[in-house]
């Protein structure tokens, strides 16, 4: 049995999170932590989950690193410089597993590489992503992770990352936001859950590449993959396709 404790447990992921380790009968849920909860029990577990927060799921992860408790860590908000720190904290010779991942749908995760394999036959890429208006970060981390692995694979073809773009006069936002010079668009609306559009376009053609979360349930399979096998990944690891066989 793999003792797990999660942090973040009264919220839409958390709570989807504790019910799914309940009902799988090689883990044990040993600890329900939400804030201002006392945090004793998180001792007892050997795999901590956290849907937390961005501004807090940092020292979370350190609590967890110091503790020698491994990580499984949906929480968005993590950035290159975040992932060093964390490097930091485990150092040459880590002793736990954590393992971060921006979106835990296989869907989701097959989308990402998807864009990034068809990114370069492409004149232009824009990227626009939906949720429900509960979302505290912008633009979501599966966005941002998604124009950094587009971005790399138009730069490694010689590529600039966006497209051309005439724009010399706009309102502030019209254009949205870039991330690793990939234009990102983020929309809030009622009734969504998760969702992503890449779009991308070229000489009279376009392909959209679309995926769409409509049950937190998506993201189970993948948390409990890596709850199941974080122990056999010492150190960080980033993004779920490191746990399947993409071939
Ligand atoms: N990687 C993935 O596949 C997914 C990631 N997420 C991310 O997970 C995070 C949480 O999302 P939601 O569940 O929708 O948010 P939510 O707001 O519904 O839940 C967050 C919960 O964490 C609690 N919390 C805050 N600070 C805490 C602390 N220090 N210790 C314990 N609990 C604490 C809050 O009280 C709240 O109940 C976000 O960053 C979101 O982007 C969400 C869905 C999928
Ligand atoms: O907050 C959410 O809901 C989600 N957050 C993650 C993100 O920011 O990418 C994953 C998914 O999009 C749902």
């Amino acid at each position: 049995m793999i003792a797990v404790g999660v942090l973040g447990s009264r919220g839409r992921m958390g709570a989807e999170v504790c019910r799914a380790v309940r009902e799988a009968p090689d883990l044990e849920l040993v600890a329900e932590i939400d804030a201002g909860d006392d945090r004793s029990g998180l001792a007892k577990a050997d795999v901590l989950v956290d849907f937390t927060h961005p501004d807090t799921v940092m020292d979370n992860l350190r609590w967890a690193v110091e503790n020698g408790v491994h990580s499984v860590v949906g929480t968005t908000g993590f950035d290159d410089d975040r992932l060093a720190t964390v490097r930091g904290w485990l150092g040459p010779d880590p002793s736990v597993g954590v393992f971060v991942a921006p979106n835990f749908g296989i869907a989701a995760v097959l989308m990402m590489l998807f864009a990034a394999r068809a990114a370069p036959y492409f004149e232009s890429v824009e990227i626009v992503e939906l949720h429900h208006p509960g979302k505290a970060d912008a633009p979501s981390g599966t966005a941002r992770r998604t124009a950094e692995l587009v971005s790399a694979a138009r730069r490694a073809a010689g590529q600039d990352p966006a497209g051309p773009d005439a724009t010399t006069s706009a309102l502030d936002g019209a254009r949205g936001t870039r991330v690793a010079g990939v234009p990102v668009h983020a929309v809030r609306l009622g009734g969504l859950v998760a969702h992503q559009e890449v779009l991308l376009g070229g000489s009279g053609e376009t392909l959209t590449i679309r995926h769409d979360s409509l049950d937190r349930a998506s993201f189970m399979p993948g948390v409990l993959l890596a709850v199941r096998h974080v122990a056999d990944h010492l150190g960080l690891t980033v993004g779920l396709e490191a746990l399947l066989d993409l071939g």
